[in-house]
């Protein structure tokens, strides 16, 4: 019989050093639960429409990466290894023992060391406009420094042009709006600190090792992690489905909920009936 997950009476759990923020929501019977890890400057609410529309056919778990949204700073440096413990110690704490990894970005690398400690709690991944290695040393050194002395202002519209096709990114648009305000209050130290972690992390080959099934997705407009960068993962992985998202940039969970949504709900349903989604 499947476990059954039980919906959190509070959204803080402490996993080690670091307070986390996190929500389990959905339906709490199915299995395996899937886990949404997300990119740098962005916290759950960024997820809330896809597991809204999976909430019938999914348990979610949704958290704030240390450094982001509600969760704690944490000790500095820090590195992608410290994010993956956090996440193995809260899938730990709350009891879910099966997981389908949903990785955004840096997600995707916290989901490769995930994979690489823990392969016994990951049934599959799906990596979302992501990547082994993520820009260069240069350009996150030039972030970081950017960060340091002036904060998150400076980097706003470059990030912006990322993040999102020139469509959604009209001032008539709310929701633009508010996503751009979630960057503009992340926490300075938090996002450096992330960046220096995706700048020392290399998991060439932990996508190598990946041992279960996996589906790599990218919008056709990503600013950040292109097309051709999420193909170069996909080659990398043994089994890998590749496919790509229309009229959006680095964010479908924000842009094309409902596309990204259709993915994972088809990926689940072949992991569940052991048949192929590539
Ligand atoms: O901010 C960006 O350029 C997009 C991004 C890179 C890694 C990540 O998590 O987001």
């Amino acid at each position: 019989m499947a476990e059954k997950v039980e919906v959190a009476q509070v959204p803080f759990m402490r996993v080690g050093e670091v307070a986390i923020h996190y929500r389990l929501c959905g339906n709490a019977s199915r299995q395996p639960v899937v886990v949404a890890i997300n990119s740098l400057g962005t916290d759950f609410r960024i997820w809330e429409t896809v597991a809204e529309e999976l909430a019938p056919h999914a348990a979610f778990l949704l958290y704030d990466k240390r450094g982001h949204g509600l969760s704690d700073l944490g000790a500095l440096p820090q590195s992608i290894e410290d994010h993956a413990g956090d996440l193995e110690r809260l899938l730990g704490a709350l009891g879910i023992a099966r997981v389908l990894l949903c990785g955004l970005s840096v997600g995707g690398l916290i989901a490769l060391a995930l994979h690489q400690r823990r392969p016994d709690l990951v049934a599959g991944v799906v990596f979302c406009d992501t990547a082994h290695r993520i820009g260069t040393a240069e350009s996150w050194d030039a972030r970081i420094a950017a960060v340091d002395a002036e904060g998150l202002a400076p980097l706003l519209d470059p990030v912006m042009e990322r993040w999102f096709t020139p469509a959604y990114r009209v001032a008539e648009n709310a929701d633009y709006a508010g996503y751009r305000n979630m960057l503009a209050r992340q926490s300075p130290q938090g996002y450096a600190a992330t960046c220096a972690a995706i700048r020392d992390a290399d998991y060439t080959q932990a996508a190598r090792a990946i041992t279960v099934p996996a589906l790599c997705l990218v919008g056709d407009r990503d600013g950040a992690t292109p097309p051709d960068v999420v193909r170069s993962l996909a080659n990398l992985i043994p089994e890998a489905g590749f496919a790509v998202i229309a009229d959006c940039g680095h964010l479908p969970c924000i842009e094309q909920p409902a596309a990204l949504a259709s993915h994972i709900r088809a990926f689940l349903a072949a992991l569940t009936e052991g048949s192929s989604y590539v």
